[in-house]
């Protein structure tokens, strides 16, 4: 057995896991604790955290006495009283983990040594870091490969239900804008554990050379700014997105997005290097393959069940929230990336039927949330973007370029605006939302009213000043889950963006929509 946490390691004998923290796969908990640390603890609370261990709490019914006595509880976290030690005990149920407890530890005062021990069907950690139970990853030993997978997403997706979800309803209260509801939520998080590809090493991703590893095979999307390849890496399908020579600050801004840390995500196509062509000077960004292309084709080729809809749907707000989260881990951090050029066409559809993001060829960096003159540049491009993608998309203000300048806001606003017509598209083609009645051929946004290319003025007519959307089935009223889309697409695409839900509170309620619903 194998275990180490941190920079420490210490290897006991007669165990089988390995533990791991601070992995990528846990990082949102991490966030989200931090988040939940920083504005849900009262202040006077404040001194005493510091001095105290803090160990994530997640106790069932059953043992509750047992573990309160061991210190305050607040949320998902508990202050130990005597010991510097944290728990984590999970319990193997048919070859998956699932989450027993996580608690101060009631036994041993302090664990100098991180160990994880199993006993019969359980596996019991110790750790001595803050909140670093619920930072723990399991993987058998490396001699047992198939199962790494299975083990290591198994106590992921335990962890999203059973820590992230309460913490994260916590958190949320922190972020200011309006309408946020505390419902169930659900995360991509570790789906991107399955992928066999590695990411190109930066001598392969810089020679010229690199692109004959990638066997270029046919063209499968022409962009504005650059054509789209099906190739073959390593046995598997990848995409090559080739931008000209003379479009290099795209490729860069591109680039510089998929770079940032902590980026990989279920919800956002999985990035696997760039390099540059020396015969044209074309830049080059490589990606997963996604099986069923961009949404906007999907669905003008298909309909799509209930349960098809609302897989789209969550994956679709999961990679959106994930892209406008802030995340630190230990020294890294992720900053929050508005898309700004979110559109069905941007949107990606993978093997398994969820949605990833892509195309950040437009998109912002928030590093900076106070500087007027940093706005002012990043509306200007926005303009002059504007005459490149379809404008059926831009939310009223960033289409009037009437925007408030001192805040970062508004571009994530802008996003969600965006994200409205495009649930608003996915629920379009959703047969069971039309059962009985013909399902309506897939339309863009305003494409009926205006036009599919409706020009700045048109649209800034319409949906500004006559402050119209499109038009949502009367029937929906009468449909069980009806009302909640209805008010979903009227509380993200609402004239006031400062109205807007958050992508973590369109995470929330979109978790809270049945599967159910239709037989
Ligand atoms: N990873 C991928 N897997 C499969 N198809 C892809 C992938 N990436 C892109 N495509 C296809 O190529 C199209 C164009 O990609 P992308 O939007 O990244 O290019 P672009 O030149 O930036 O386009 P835009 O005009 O939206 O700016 C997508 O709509 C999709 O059909």
């Amino acid at each position: 057995m194998h275990a180490n946490v941190g920079n420490s390691s210490h290897i006991p004998r007669n165990d089988t896991y390995s533990l791991a923290l601070g992995s990528e796969s846990t990082i949102m908990l991490q966030w989200l604790l931090v988040l939940a640390l920083q504005c849900g603890f009262t202040c006077t609370s404040h001194q005493s955290l510091l001095q105290k261990r803090q160990c994530v709490f997640q106790v069932s019914h059953k043992n509750i006495r047992r573990y309160t006595a061991a210190g305050n509880v607040s949320g998902s976290v508990q202050v130990c009283e005597n010991s510097t030690c944290c728990l984590g005990i999970f319990r193997n149920i048919t070859g998956e983990l699932k989450v027993e407890t996580l608690a101060c530890n009631v036994v041993e005062k302090s664990c100098p040594d991180p160990t994880c021990k199993k006993l019969r069907n359980f596996i019991t950690c110790v750790c001595n870091s803050d909140l670093c139970n619920g930072n723990i990853t399991l993987t058998p030993k490396s001699e047992d490969p198939p199962h790494t997978i299975s083990y290591s997403a198994g106590v992921t997706a335990v962890m999203v239900v059973a820590v992230i979800l309460p913490v994260a309803g916590f958190a949320l209260t922190a972020i200011k804008w309006r309408s946020i509801r505390k419902e169930k939520k659900g995360d991509l998080q570790s789906s991107f554990h399955d992928d066999p590809l590695q990411p190109l090493s930066s001598r392969e991703a810089k020679t010229e050379n690199y692109i004959t590893d990638i066997e270029i095979q046919q063209v499968v999307g022409e962009g504005h700014f650059a054509t789209v390849f099906q190739g073959k890496y390593q046995d598997s399908k990848v995409a090559v997105k080739v931008y000209p020579a003379g479009w290099k600050q795209k490729f860069t801004t591109e680039k510089e997005v998929y770079e940032l840390p902590l980026m990989r995500h279920g919800g956002i196509i999985h990035f696997l290097g760039t390099g540059w062509k020396s015969d044209d000077g074309s830049w080059f960004i490589v990606l997963r393959y996604a099986e069923y292309g961009s949404l906007h084709s999907f669905l003008h080729k298909h309909t799509t069940s209930w349960i098809q809809t609302l897989k789209l749907c969550q994956s679709l707000s999961q990679g959106l929230s994930y892209l406008h989260s802030d995340l630190h881990s230990h020294d890294v951090h992720k900053p929050p990336v508005a898309h700004r050029d979110l559109s069905s066409s941007n949107v990606l559809i993978k093997a398994d039927g969820t949605c990833a993001l892509c195309d950040f060829g437009c998109s912002t960096i928030l590093r900076s949330c106070s500087d007027g003159d940093f706005w002012q540049h990043h509306i200007q491009n926005m303009k002059d973007h504007a005459q490149f993608g379809t404008l059926n998309y831009m939310s009223p203000e960033i289409l009037e370029g009437s925007v408030n300048l001192r805040s970062h806001l508004f571009l994530m606003q802008g996003d969600i605006y965006s994200l409205s017509l495009v649930l608003w598209e996915i629920w379009m083609r959703c047969s069971d939302l039309f059962e009985g009645a013909i399902v309506p051929q897939h339309l863009l946004p305003y494409e009926l009213e205006l036009d599919a290319n409706a020009t700045r003025e048109r649209l800034i007519l319409y949906v500004s000043k006559m402050d119209k959307r499109p038009s949502i089935p009367e029937h929906w009223d009468r449909l069980p889950q009806g009302p909640v889309l209805k008010e979903l697409l009227t509380d993200c695409w609402d004239l006031d963006m400062d109205a807007r839900l958050t992508a973590p509170c369109v995470v929330d309620r979109l978790m809270s929509l049945k599967s159910s619903y239709f037989p």
